[in-house]
């Protein structure tokens, strides 16, 4: 059984005057999901949304929000809260009256309260915003995706200038908001999150995807690393290995697993000691890096 995409993109293009910034970009968003759109700088992915959130017009392909337009915003954006990178309130409101705005402007139902609450700013309420710190600034622009629990909810760069306790706060809050159903559209350079919060990730590198899949997907195809140091003078090995200009090994292998019970034993029987050892998958900051080497 197949249920519509909560976002359907069909061979999308966007182009800025001469400038071809997103070309035939395809993909979908199930319901549920958390799908994250990352990529290079300048790769796309904010006139994607933009698109997506109705804001700008494609300039070839479909794209569908709900099975609708997102030009059709009277029916689409009542179910969608949007985490812009800088929201723009007025210095001069309070976090209450900002957030009883947002509300307004949402068509949803909830109480400034509760909304508060969640966004841990019921301190602040009175605060204007132009006094609040960067942190907070970023909590009240989380209210905005938050305020009456929509469907679809983008969050573009959420984690930007907050403290490790307020991240995982926010992460409660997605995490919570996912099990009450919501779809959450991720960007992030924080690629850890990614890797470990997203279903799949659009890897977009100038205006196509590079890769697209669920993260083991994407680290599949690059070889496992194990790193460590030796003391000198440095024995034969028995692995190929390189050597960075930390002075430590490196071994890349495709079968991690018996490359390093190879190197374990080969320790044990030469009563060598591996130092600072480390072993595991590619992470996505190498799907990364390997996208700038190309
Ligand atoms: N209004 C515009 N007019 C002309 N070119 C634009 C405009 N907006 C974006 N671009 C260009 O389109 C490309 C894609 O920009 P976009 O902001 O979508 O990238 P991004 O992936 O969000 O980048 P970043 O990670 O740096 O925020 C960039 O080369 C950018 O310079």
């Amino acid at each position: 059984m197949s249920s519509t995409p909560v976002i359907d993109v069909e061979r999308l293009n966007l182009t800025y005057g001469d400038f071809h910034a997103v070309k035939d970009l395809s993909f979908q968003v199930e319901r549920g999901e958390l799908y994250a759109l990352l990529g290079t700088n300048g790769a796309g992915k904010t006139s994607t949304l933009e698109i997506i959130e109705g804001h700008r017009a494609a300039t070839s392909g479909t794209v569908r929000v709900f099975g609708k337009s997102p030009r059709d915003r009277g029916a689409v954006r009542p179910r969608m809260g949007i985490m812009l990178q800088e929201s723009g309130f007025s210095p001069d409101l309070t976090v209450r009256e900002s957030v009883r705005l947002i509300g307004s402007l949402t068509r949803r139902t909830d109480t400034v309260e509760r909304v508060l609450d969640v966004v841990d700013l019921t301190r602040k309420a009175g605060t204007k915003v132009s006094q609040l710190s960067g942190g907070e600034k970023r909590r009240l622009d989380f209210a905005t995706a938050v305020y009456g629990t929509p469907e679809l909810i983008f969050l573009d760069e959420p984690t930007t200038g907050l403290d490790i306790q307020s991240r995982d706060d926010l992460w409660d809050v997605v995490d919570k908001l996912r099990e009450d159903g919501s779809t959450v559209v991720l960007t992030t350079h924080y690629l850890e999150e990614a890797q470990q919060r997203a279903d799949r990730i659009g890897l977009m590198h100038r205006g196509a995807f590079h890769r697209e899949g669920t993260v083991s997907e994407l680290t599949r195809m690059l070889p496992a690393a194990i790193r460590f140091s030796l003391a000198e003078p440095v024995p034969a090995l028995p692995l190929q290995a390189t050597r960075g200009a930390d002075g430590k090994f490196l071994i890349e292998t495709f079968d991690l697993q018996k490359d390093l019970s190879t190197l374990l034993r080969w320790a044990q029987d030469h009563t060598v000691e591996l130092r600072d050892l480390q072993a595991g998958p590619t992470r996505l900051d190498d799907v990364f890096r390997a996208l700038g080497s190309d």
